[in-house]
């Protein structure tokens, strides 16, 4: 995965992600299968795949919320696991899907609590963290309801003021999952445009997406997941034919091309199977062999 700049602005050369043969079973069920995923910094990098396909645990993986039973993980050459937790805080930030804050904490302070990681055991507010803050909730365009209590919001004011929170953490590395959900269409192009330049200023990101134009448009790099196991990786334009698209998900794609960006610009119907009035079986059964693994 290559960024679009060649420097490092934040200094240090590092390296970014580099997680290899990512392995983890709940019970005797294999969730996720020697997942290989690299991240330098300044890219961003989408995963993409099927309901179910490992996702959101490979990011709580990658986060730590969880631990793999087998795996290589390290950020900038660092080994994440042997990594205290407020250090990996500090440097690791996850928007979740639904986020949880504490009943009726007011926005700025949900947002505040970003800062934890970096603050002293008396959690005293500096300046710097309130001004970390105010710039975190404008960049994700949170700060009209700053003082709102955040039980209080929609699903889209709520995944803004998740986003402004991982911000104020000021990480290395940002781990979305879905954070495009419930947004309206305005506000995903500003999240994608927000998180590209975060990029282009030296973060590493990866956010789990569904909307695979959006990806296409925005991430250097994709790696498709599907039944926790990658089935292929690359740039978009490389990587999401109408034959992978098929294989993985099951609908016909056309990927036509972008008349401002010329990235891949995808159109899809549905299988025939799918047409109205027809009742779904039961697919996506198919077993890892069937894709086509690279
Ligand atoms: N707490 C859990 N207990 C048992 N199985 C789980 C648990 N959480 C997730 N799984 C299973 O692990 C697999 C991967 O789930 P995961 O949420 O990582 O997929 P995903 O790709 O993020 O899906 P989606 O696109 O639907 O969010 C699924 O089959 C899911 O049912």
């Amino acid at each position: 995965m290559s960024g679009r700049r060649g420097s490092d602005p934040r200094g240090g050369g590092g390296t970014g992600l580099e997680a290899s043969r990512v392995r983890f079973a709940r019970g005797s069920r294999l969730i996720v299968d020697g997942v290989d995923v690299t991240v330098p910094r300044g890219a961003v990098g989408a995963l993409l795949g099927p309901n179910g396909a490992g996702k959101s645990t490979l990011l709580h993986l990658i986060a730590g919320v969880e631990h793999p039973d087998v795996a290589a993980l390290t950020l900038d050459g660092d080994d994440l696991v042997s990594l205290r937790r407020r250090e990996r805080a500090r440097r690791i930030a996850l928007v979740e899907q639904d986020a949880q804050a504490p009943e009726g904490l007011r926005v700025d302070h949900v947002v505040g609590l970003g800062r934890v990681p970096h603050q002293s055991a008396w959690g005293v507010d500096s300046a710097r963290d309130r001004e970390v803050v105010a710039r975190a909730l404008t960049a994700a365009g949170a700060s009209a309801f700053a003082a709102r209590r955040y039980d209080e919001l929609s699903g889209g004011e709520r995944q803004r003021v998740n986003l402004a929170r991982a911000l104020a953490q000021e990480p290395e590395l940002l781990l979305l999952d879905e954070p495009t959900n419930h947004l309206d269409i305005r506000a995903q192009l500003a999240t994608l445009e927000l998180l590209r330049r975060l990029a282009d200023d030296g973060l590493s990101v990866l956010a789990a997406l569904h909307d695979l134009s959006l990806a296409a448009s925005y991430a250097d790099h994709v790696v498709v997941l599907a039944q926790g196991a990658v089935v292929t990786a690359g740039a978009p334009t490389d990587v999401l034919t109408p034959e992978l698209i098929r294989a993985v998900w099951d609908v016909e794609a056309h990927v036509l091309v972008h008349p401002v960006t010329g990235r891949p610009l995808l159109a899809f119907a549905p299988a025939v199977e799918d047409a109205p009035g027809v009742v779904l079986g039961t697919r996506g059964d198919r077993s890892p062999q069937d894709l086509p693994v690279r």
